[in-house]
């Protein structure tokens, strides 16, 4: 390996107590809420295909149209109590609010700028009572903010001329500006998610990003910080020239997932999902598929089985109302995960061959293996191979006790587990299995399960 200035500052995972929190959360809510939920993806009766926040890049809606939203942002719905409420009863860990999209609209009333909700109608800090809100219901915040900034004169997406730099040299200390701002006005957030940080100028920024990184960090000691957020000396992003990962955790799971425990490089990691396939902002008109909750579901046990946390993004609208559909969302994933949270939560790997039934998680407080049974197997009998060494002490269906589940060995260190008569499998089903780890040899043959 190399030796990096700006590269990565630690190998492996982090240790220390707030981010040993972080990777149990299992669920998070991402919230994406600017004035581009204003136009909602449609503009003077014209239907904008693409992402909704990103409508201010299309060609059919004047920029200067986008830039005087602001002037009618006034949000009458807006209730953080009753969103923090909703996240709560959903079952989510953390929430992920975008503090500053790539518009530059500031959602809390910045020194730095005018183009903030100071400057609207509405003219009150949205932020201060969602952290409350959030807080206020045992939900860590995580503060999303956009390094790119069409709003700011400063910012370039390259830089060419000697022009192009002394305006980048104003956009690094408004940058840097606006994110001591955001730790000051809100000490109680857990960490930062940064988005918009592709640019070539930015890029090159290497040794003030850094400086700037370990700068917040010591602002709020533990604070969590992604690998979107700097390149190394090389341009290298989320990955440094060594392949080692910069920042606390993996951010480049957006709206796609790992598949086998390599993908994941052996780092944290979290991965962030839209409803409909690439909504993040409001769109008044999601077309195409729009995922169900047991979709959402599925792929929430897949990120804990794979030592990853899932992100589900809700985009309220330019009035401030959570739309129906993830109301829907969020009320049938709470359902679930009423009974089955222990499944997610305090959740991670475990190295057992993947089954085709669903997903092993492995509770990092119990030491219970969970089986999540999406595929419910025709036979009715899941095949359970353990590894040697491993004795099955029980197995339950999650939420009970007394050995409901049949257990039949069809060879040595291989079972049939037969679920009861009648399990409603529309669902996801939970089987809660106690094991025994240690060399079986010494304990002599198995006892069956009570
Ligand atoms: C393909 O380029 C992009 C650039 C930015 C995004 C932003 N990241 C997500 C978390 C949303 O904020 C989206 O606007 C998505 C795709």
């Amino acid at each position: 390996s190399v030796t990096l200035e700006h590269g990565s500052k630690r190998l492996g995972k982090r240790t220390d107590p707030m981010m040993g929190v972080w990777r149990n959360y299992g669920l998070g809510q991402f919230i994406h809420w600017g004035l581009y939920a204003i136009p909602g993806g449609h503009w003077d009766g014209k239907y904008y295909s693409g992402a909704a926040e990103w409508i201010r890049s299309w060609n059919e809606m004047p920029k200067n149209a986008y830039d005087e939203l602001y002037k009618v942002f006034d949000p009458k719905a807006y209730d953080p109590k009753a969103w923090a409420k909703q996240a709560k009863d959903m079952g989510a860990k953390y929430m992920i609010i975008t503090t500053k999209h790539h518009d530059g609209f500031c959602l809390w009333p910045s020194q730095y700028t005018d183009y903030s909700v100071a400057k609207s109608p509405y003219n009150k800090d949205i932020i201060g009572p969602m952290v409350e809100a959030y807080d206020a219901e045992g939900i860590d915040v995580y503060l999303y903010f956009s390094v790119m900034d069409w709003n700011h004169p400063g910012y370039r997406s390259k830089l060419e001329t000697k022009e192009d730099e002394e305006a980048y040299e104003g956009f690094k200390e408004f940058t840097r500006n606006q994110l001591l701002e955001l730790l000051a006005f809100y000490p109680s957030t857990k960490g930062l998610w940064f988005d918009g940080t592709w640019d070539q100028a930015w890029i090159q920024q290497a040794a003030f990003a850094d400086e700037l990184e370990e700068e917040m960090r010591s602002v709020i000691p533990g604070l969590i910080i992604g690998s979107r957020f700097r390149a190394d000396e090389n341009g290298k992003r989320h990955f440094d020239t060594n392949g080692d990962l910069m920042g606390d955790y993996e951010q480049g799971w957006e709206r796609k997932m790992p598949n086998r425990i390599e993908d994941v490089n052996g780092n944290d990691w979290d991965c962030v999902m839209t409803v409909p396939e690439n909504q993040w902002g409001y769109h008044s008109d999601w077309k195409g598929h729009v995922k169900s909750s047991v979709e959402l579901i599925e792929m929430m046990v897949k990120a804990a089985s794979l030592d990853g946390n899932f992100v589900i993004n809700f985009g309220p609208d330019g009035q401030g109302n959570i739309r129906p559909e993830e109301s829907l969302i969020a009320k049938e994933v709470g359902e679930w995960m009423e009974s089955n949270a222990e499944a997610v939560y305090d959740c991670g790997y475990l190295d057992w061959e993947k089954q085709d039934w669903g997903y092993y998680t492995r509770n990092r407080k119990t030491g219970n293996v969970n089986l999540v049974v999406f595929n419910y197997p025709a036979s009715g009998k899941l095949r359970v191979k353990v590894p040697k060494g491993i004795k099955i002490q029980g197995i339950d269906l999650i939420g009970t006790n007394g050995g409901t589940i049949d257990l039949e060995e069809i060879h040595r260190d291989e079972y049939f587990l037969g679920l009861p008569k009648g399990t409603d499998h529309t669902k996801p089903v939970v089987l809660v299995m106690k094991i025994v780890e240690g060399d079986a040899e010494v304990q002599g043959v198995y006892e069956k399960a009570k």
